[in-house]
């Protein structure tokens, strides 16, 4: 496993750095959304692609060796903009914007389109477990004060999630040791769609603990 990396950006400068990256990932999903839907005639397919590889080259002339993973500076401030789920860096994640109501509680709302689609016009059970288990993952590590890992995830596909405006809630149940009961759901206008019960871990690297063999 990579590491969380303490790197000492100033927060104003990731500010900075982020206001400079958002917009190119927007961008980028949007190109996502045409990649799907266009319909140009064929010509036209192949002048854009050259375009795009172009691009690719000049944005690979500088760039990490691998993964973005998680940093921290000393001001608390965290950030992982490859992240899947929550990337801002990253045109895949929707992103899922979390708020963080209490310790313990978050919930997010988002608007999925079409590079989410698993049924005709619904979203991928893939995706709807994706988001739920960055949600509850987050959920319980209360407000990011603990470190958690997903041990175990249950879903339930009460019906089909439309794609389109979603709201995404999590619930700490209980807590015993070292693991974390999260409820979630998924719902549109007209209610629940999706529901998931996780068992998330402290690992034992991170309590402190040695790990059991
Ligand atoms: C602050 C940052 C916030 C960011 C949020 C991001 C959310 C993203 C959520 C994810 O997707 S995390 C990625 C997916 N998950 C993983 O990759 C986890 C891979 N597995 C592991 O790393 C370890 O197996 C794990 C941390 C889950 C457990 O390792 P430990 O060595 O700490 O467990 P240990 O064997 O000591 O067991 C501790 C307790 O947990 C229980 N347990 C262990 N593995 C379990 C499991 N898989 N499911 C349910 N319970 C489990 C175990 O029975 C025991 O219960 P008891 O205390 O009652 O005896």
């Amino acid at each position: 496993m990579g590491e969380f990396v303490h790197e000492e950006i100033p927060s104003t400068e990731l500010d900075r750095l982020e206001a400079t990256y958002r917009p190119l990932a927007d961008a980028v999903r949007d190109l996502l959304d045409a990649t799907i839907r266009t319909t140009v005639p064929e010509e036209q397919v192949r002048a854009a692609q050259a375009e795009i590889e172009a691009l690719v080259a000049r944005l690979r002339a500088e760039q990490l060796p691998g993964p973005a993973g998680v940093r921290f500076n000393s001001e608390a401030r965290a950030w992982n903009w490859g992240n899947a789920v929550v990337g801002l860096r990253n045109a895949v994640a929707p992103p899922l914007r979390i708020v963080h109501e209490s310790a313990g509680h978050a919930w997010a709302e988002v608007e999925l389109g079409a590079p989410y689609e698993g049924p005709p016009g619904l979203v991928h059970g893939g995706v709807s477990a994706m988001l739920l288990d960055h949600l509850m993952g987050e959920t319980a590590s209360a407000a990011f004060t603990r470190v958690t890992f997903t041990g175990t995830l249950t879903m339930t596909y009460r019906r089909g999630t439309p794609l389109g405006p979603l709201r995404l809630e999590a619930r700490i149940d209980r807590e015993e040791g070292r693991k974390v009961w999260v409820v979630a759901s998924i719902g549109d206008a007209d209610g629940v769609t999706v529901e998931a019960e996780g068992v998330f871990i402290v690992p034992a690297w991170a309590a402190g603990e040695a790990a059991r063999g």
